[in-house]
C-alpha cells in the first residue's frame, strides 16, 4: 500500500522508532556474539568454532544458510553449551529483553526449550526461574532507558525428545509468573506434532495457549495435524500452506480446503522471512510466500526467528520486505496489529497495546 507523500521517509532509524510486536524468536537463537564468546570463556566451554567476535558472527551465519532445518539447527550446540548456568541464562535473557526494546519491539513473545538448559544439572524450574528473572531485568534496563516493552515467554519442547507433556505441565504452573504459551519446535520432518498429541490435550483440558512449528520443513500434512489434531491457535512458520494455493494462468487464485481454513478462522502465521530462506522453505526474501499471503489477507506476522543465525531484527525484516515488495508504514502497522491480536495475552491487554501503543505509533509516522 503507498503511503501519504508526507509521510515519514522509510529509513531504517525511522523502521526502529515503530512499535513493533515479534511472537517467534528463540531464546537460543538471539545472543549476541560477544556474549556467546564470554560466557564460553566463563563456563569452560570449549567447543566455539572461534573466539573472534566477528568472526563467530559470521560463523553464526554462514552456517545457518545451509539449506536444510537440520543443518540450521546444529548450530544451536554452540549457543546451548553456553547457557546452562543460572547466571548465563539470566544475562542472556535481560540481553534480549534489551536488544528487543532498542529495536523498537513493544511486545514479545520469546521461545526456549528447558530441556536443552538442563545438560549440566540445572533443574528444568530453575531454568524457567531464571529466565524469567532476566526477563524482569531487562524490562527494568530498557524502562531506564526510556523504553516499554513487555515480553512473554513461550516452553518449547523439542519434537525429538519425549518430554512434551512434562514441559506443557510446566508451562501451565508457570502461567500466573510469565509464561504464555507452549511450542514444539526441532526437525519437523519424521517428528509429526500428533507424536505429542497428549501433551496438547492437555494443555487444551487447562484452557492454555499454544503454537506449533509447522509447514516450515515439511509441508500441508504436518500443518493439518497440527490445526486440526493438535488444535494449535497459531502456525510457527505455516508458510507450506501455499503448497495449498493454485494459480491459474490468467492469475485467478483458488484456496484449498486447508488454505480457507486458515484464512477464514484468522489462524495466524508466524512468518520469518530470513530464517525460511536459510533453511531452504523460501527461495528468496523476493520470492518469499509472504508477498502471496499477505495479499490474500492471511493472518500474516512478521518474526525474527533467530536473530543471531540470520543477523537480522525485526526493523532488518520490515526493511527487507519493504525493499522486496514495496511495503509501506500502513502494511507495517498491519503486520503489527496482526501480531498484537494473536499474543497470547488477555484480550483487554492486547486491545490496550493497539489502541494506545501501536496505532498513536505509526499515526507520527504515516
Ligand atoms: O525455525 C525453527 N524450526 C524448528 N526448530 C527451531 C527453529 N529455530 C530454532 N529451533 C530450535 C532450536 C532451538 O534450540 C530450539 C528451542 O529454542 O528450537
Ligand atoms: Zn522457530
Amino acid at each position: 500500500m503507498p503511503d501519504n507523500p508526507a509521510a515519514a521517509p522509510l529509513t531504517m532509524e525511522n523502521i526502529r522508532r515503530a512499535p513493533k510486536v515479534l511472537l517467534h524468536d528463540h531464546l537460543d537463537g538471539g545472543l549476541r556474539p560477544e556474549t556467546v564468546v564470554e560466557l564460553a570463556d566463563a563456563l569452560g566451554y570449549r567447543d566455539l568454532p572461534t573466539t573472534d567476535v566477528a568472526e563467530l558472527s559470521r560463523w553464526f551465519r554462514d552456517a545457518a544458510d545451509s539449506g536444510s532445518l537440520e543443518s540450521y539447527l546444529e548450530t544451536f550446540a554452540h549457543t546451548c553449551g553456553v547457557m546452562q548456568t543460572e547466571e548465563a541464562l539470566v544475562r542472556v535473557a535481560a540481553e534480549c529483553v534489551e536488544d528487543l526494546a532498542a529495536d523498537g519491539v513493544v511486545y514479545a513473545e520469546v521461545r526456549y526449550a528447558p530441556e536443552l538448559f538442563a545438560e549440566r544439572g540445572l533443574a528444568l524450574d530453575a531454568v524457567v526461574e531464571a529466565v524469567q528473572a532476566g526477563f524482569a531485568e531487562g524490562e527494568r534496563r530498557a524502562a531506564q532507558q526510556g523504553k516499554v516493552i513487555r515480553m512473554g515467554t513461550l516452553l518449547c519442547a523439542m519434537r525429538q525428545h519425549a518430554r512434551a507433556q512434562e514441559i506443557a505441565e510446566i508451562a501451565v504452573r508457570y502461567r500466573d509468573s510469565g509464561v504464555a504459551g507452549f511450542d514444539i519446535a526441532g526437525p519437523e520432518a519424521g517428528f509429526p506434532p500428533t507424536r505429542n498429541l497428549d501433551a496438547f490435550e492437555y494443555l487444551r483440558t487447562n484452557n492454555a495457549h499454544f503454537t506449533i512449528h509447522a509447514g516450515e520443513a515439511f509441508g500441508l500434512a504436518s500443518i493439518w495435524e497440527a490445526i486440526q489434531h493438535c488444535g494449535a491457535e497459531r502456525l510457527g512458520h505455516g508458510v507450506r500452506i501455499v503448497d495449498d494455493i493454485k494459480r491459474d494462468p490468467d492469475g485467478t487464485v483458488h484456496l484449498g480446503r486447508l488454505a480457507s481454513y486458515v484464512r477464514d478462522r484468522r489462524i495466524p502465521l508466524e512468518i520469518c522471512p530470513s530464517s525460511n530462506v536459510q533453511t531452504g522453505a523460501a527461495p528468496s526474501i523476493a520470492e518469499h510466500p509472504i508477498g502471496l499471503l499477505a495479499g490474500l489477507r492471511f493472518r500474516v506476522t512478521v518474526n525474527t526467528d533467530n536473530r543471531l543465525m540470520s543477523g537480522c531484527t525485526m526493523s532488518s525484516e520490515f526493511a527487507a520486505l519493504a525493499e522486496a515488495f514495496g511495503y509501506g508504514w500502513a502494511d507495517f502497522q498491519w503486520f503489527t496489529i496482526n501480531a498484537m491480536k494473536s499474543a497470547f495475552l488477555d484480550f483487554d491487554q492486547r486491545l490496550e497495546v493497539i489502541n494506545n501503543v501501536i496505532k498513536p505509533g505509526y499515526a507520527a509516522l504515516i
